[in-house]
């Protein structure tokens, strides 16, 4: 489904990605993981087109989304993005903030909005939040919100920047709850995470970075019981 070759990312002389090509089929969810500043969210980033590649080029079923003539305002539609700091929009309610984007972009009517909004709040558990204003939420409430508003714009993929560090610790919990239950739901899913318990439990793959290399891509049991390169292995030492 998403098909990455080749791709590179510089910050001016700050090489981020370097040549880095895999692929990631429909319902796979990936957990990125790897040291500080190893690229993790540029990666993320790219695959939405929120940062232009340098160099190399990403398909999504089959459209080459790093081609100038793709349209990726269109494309962007079918990738959700739940970010670290939720961004909701702080003058409207919880259900508006969901309503929002289907009303305007994909044509619901309020009503049909807010039913799909109320659906999905349920889903994440926060129903009878539904006319409070963001202010008013725990953090671990806004993100489940963000999720739910990402949801309500019917996305193939789903991508998650480091989702729970900007929480208190009692709150994680909620949160990967949420996305624990849309990864077992076929959902396609990338996660940007420092939850390694999390991602060994909910991933299908692991993508460990390291130097803006895509050092490895393995199946989460062995990743973390026999990585196969010293840098992983290194890593692991310092955070299991
Ligand atoms: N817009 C930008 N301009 C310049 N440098 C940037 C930009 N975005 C990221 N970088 C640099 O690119 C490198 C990789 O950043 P990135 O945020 O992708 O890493 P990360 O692995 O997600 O890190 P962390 O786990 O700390 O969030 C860092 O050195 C960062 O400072």
């Amino acid at each position: 489904m998403i098909n990455v070759t080749n791709l590179t990312k510089t910050f001016g002389k700050l090489e981020v990605l370097r040549d880095i090509s895999t692929t990631v089929s429909r319902g796979e969810v990936v957990a990125i993981i790897g040291p500080s500043g190893s690229g993790k969210s540029t990666f993320l980033r790219c695959l939405n087109m929120l940062e232009t590649p340098t160099e190399g080029r990403i398909t999504i079923d089959g459209t080459d989304i790093t081609d100038p003539k793709t349209d990726i305002t269109r494309f962007r539609q079918r990738i959700g993005m739940v970010f670290q700091h939720f961004h909701l929009f702080p003058h409207m309610t919880v259900i508006d903030n969901i309503a929002f984007a289907p009303m305007k972009v994909k044509g619901l009517s309020a009503d049909e909005a807010r039913t799909k909004g109320l659906q999905l709040l349920e889903r994440v558990g926060l129903k009878d939040k539904a006319g409070v204003y963001p202010s008013k939420l725990s953090g671990g409430q806004k993100q489940r919100v963000a999720i739910a508003r990402s949801l309500a714009m019917d996305p193939d993929i789903m991508l998650f920047d480091e989702p729970t560090s900007a929480l208190d610790p009692e709150m994680v919990k909620e949160v990967l709850a949420v996305i624990r239950d849309l990864a077992s739901s076929g959902m396609t899913m990338l996660i940007v995470t420092h939850e390694m318990k999390f991602a060994r439990e909910a991933a299908n793959t692991i993508f460990f970075l390291d130097g803006g290399k895509l050092i490895e891509r393995a199946e989460p049991e062995q990743f973390f019981s026999r990585p196969q390169s010293e840098r992983a292995a290194r890593f692991l030492e310092q955070v299991l």
